[in-house]
């Protein structure tokens, strides 16, 4: 089976409906990107079986989540383009902004997305708390993902300010994210936000289980979200 069937497949199998030229893109990415990661470390995952299941499946487990009617969508945390670029190649109709506080990487899939030709796709290379404190940012985006930047409490406060009033906010996370609830709930309240799901996702490895966290924007963010990082960092998140 060649990896593009493969890719058909494994989507097959996770209720995920994947067309042959949306897994040739989705492919020849993940090929580029393979190359690039030889000379700048982008991805641990270099196993083809792995990088299908961890990270292009993994990036559409959110896919049937996200409004049908959001236009602009920021992935905060991009890395290696995940999940912003499955998710561009499978939602041409929307503008799929990745954000990521490393530049070098940021290029590496800026280059191999302009090379294949994925059009819908913006990068922006800096901070998500200090673009969610610019006028030109704050409060943009229809929908703001974000996979593996840190735990749920913080993740909100660089992510909730980003959203509009009436938009979501959907945080990727592994099956240990039980523990970062009750903070990250609290959190999620004072930020303008309120959590309307929590969906499971059985990868193909029966035992690879992952959680989507399903966020409502219904009130603008207080203006005096995001703190700067330090104090993200090192205070608690004030109730
Ligand atoms: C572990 S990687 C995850 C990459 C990708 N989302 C994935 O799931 O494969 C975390 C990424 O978040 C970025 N990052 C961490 N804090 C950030 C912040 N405050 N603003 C923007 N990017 C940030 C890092 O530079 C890094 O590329």
């Amino acid at each position: 089976m060649s990896n593009i069937e493969k890719l058909m497949d494994a989507g097959k199998k996770c209720g995920i409906a994947i067309d042959e030229e949306q897994s040739r893109l989705m492919i020849l990415y993940m090929e580029k990107l393979l190359i690039m990661n030889e000379k700048i470390n982008v991805t641990r995952i270099t196993d083809v079986d792995e990088f299908i299941e961890k990270h292009l499946i993994d990036s559409l487990t959110c896919l049937k989540f996200i409004h049908r009617d959001a236009k602009s969508i920021l992935d905060i945390g991009t890395g290696g383009g995940f999940p912003g670029v499955p998710l561009a190649i499978m939602m041409p109709e929307a503008e799929i902004t990745m954000m990521d506080a490393t530049g070098k990487k940021l290029k590496v899939i800026e280059n191999i997305c302009r090379e294949i030709g994925i059009k819908n796709v913006e990068f922006l290379h800096g901070r998500a708390e200090e673009f969610g404190k610019d006028p030109a940012y704050r409060e943009g985006y229809d929908c703001i993902v974000s996979r593996a930047v840190a735990n749920l409490c913080l993740l909100s406060e660089l992510c909730l300010p980003l959203a509009k009033k009436g938009g979501q906010f959907i945080a990727l996370k592994g099956k240990n994210y039980l523990e970062e609830m009750d903070d990250g709930e609290k959190a999620i309240k004072v930020l303008g936000g309120k959590i309307t799901g929590i969906e499971s996702c059985l990868l193909l490895q029966r035992d690879l289980v992952h959680v989507i966290i399903l966020v409502d924007k219904v009130k603008n963010t207080p203006e005096r979200f995001p703190r700067a990082f330090g104090k993200i960092k090192r205070e608690p998140f004030p109730g």
